[in-house]
């Protein structure tokens, strides 16, 4: 386990202050020490995590705010635990009134992937066979949710979401990110890939989030223990009263 960090970068945050960011071997020390040592289930993160999502959502693209005439949102989830949230993200998107539409391609099989894929379905949550083209995204929905790879990601990708991910470069509706963009290296980032216009950092921006240049920065995922926040110097800015996502920029 490592509780220093080595390679942090600082960037200002919204209000004043500055906050280190991680590479992806933290992310996951930091991932798996709130599993094994604080004794946290996936669901229970997930679920906060991913409501932190539509929490940021709602605040970058309020529903009056909607250029469409319908709510319509495209939550695009990818098959490990970042597409979860995406899962999680589009049924409260649904209970604060959007009307989101999930593509998720790659499903795993496991329990909470199944839960998570029935509870959207029993909230009339559609489902779509195959991703749209990038005009029709653009002619019918508001923005798309990219909840496809998250700090796991490593290499090249692999189909079929190289597809998805070169129809996302070419939609010209806001792409809100939950995460990491989806295709960026989590430490580099990537100059010709998908350009979001909100980048939700969940528990601490790792360190892809320096190239982020949309409008809106959100931390979310407000569950991290103080002793934890400590130990892996997180100096996490102080969330606003009750609220469970931070603007960033
Ligand atoms: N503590 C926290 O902060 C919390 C974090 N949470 C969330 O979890 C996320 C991390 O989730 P994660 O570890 O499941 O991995 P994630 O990034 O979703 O992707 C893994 C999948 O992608 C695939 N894959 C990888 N590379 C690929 C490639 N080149 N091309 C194609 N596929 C590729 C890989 O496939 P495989 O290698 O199995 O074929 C695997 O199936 C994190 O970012 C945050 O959103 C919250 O839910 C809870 C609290
Ligand atoms: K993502």
């Amino acid at each position: 386990m490592c509780s220093h960090l080595k390679h942090s970068i600082r960037f200002p945050f919204f209000g004043g202050g500055w906050l280190p960011s991680y590479s992806q071997e933290e992310a996951q020390h930091i991932d798996e020490e709130l599993f094994s040592e604080y004794s946290f289930s996936v669901d229970q993160l997930m679920e906060l995590a991913g409501q932190s999502c539509a929490i940021a959502v709602a605040k970058g693209y309020p529903l009056q705010s909607l250029l469409k005439s319908t709510p319509r949102v495209l939550v695009v989830c990818g098959p490990g635990n970042n597409g979860g949230d995406g899962l999680v993200c589009a049924r409260h998107l649904k209970l604060f009134g959007y009307d989101p539409t999930v593509l998720y391609p790659k499903r795993p099989n496991k329990q909470l992937f199944h839960n998570l894929t029935t509870q959207c379905e029993k909230m009339e949550i559609a489902f779509l066979s195959k991703m749209p083209e990038a005009e029709e995204i653009d002619e019918v929905y508001n923005l798309v949710v990219d909840a496809i790879f998250g700090f796991s990601f490593k290499g090249a990708v692999r189909e079929p979401f190289g597809d998805i991910l070169s129809v996302l470069k070419k939609v010209t509706v806001p792409i809100a990110s939950v995460d990491i963009p989806s295709g960026w290296d989590v430490e580099k980032g990537s100059s010709d890939g998908i350009q979001p216009d909100m980048l939700i950092s969940l528990t601490a921006p790792k360190q892809a989030a320096a190239h982020f240049v949309g409008r809106y920065h959100y931390l979310g995922g407000r569950f991290v223990p103080p002793a934890l926040e400590k130990k892996y110097k997180l100096g996490l800015p102080q969330y606003p009263g009750t609220d469970c996502v931070c603007q960033l920029n």
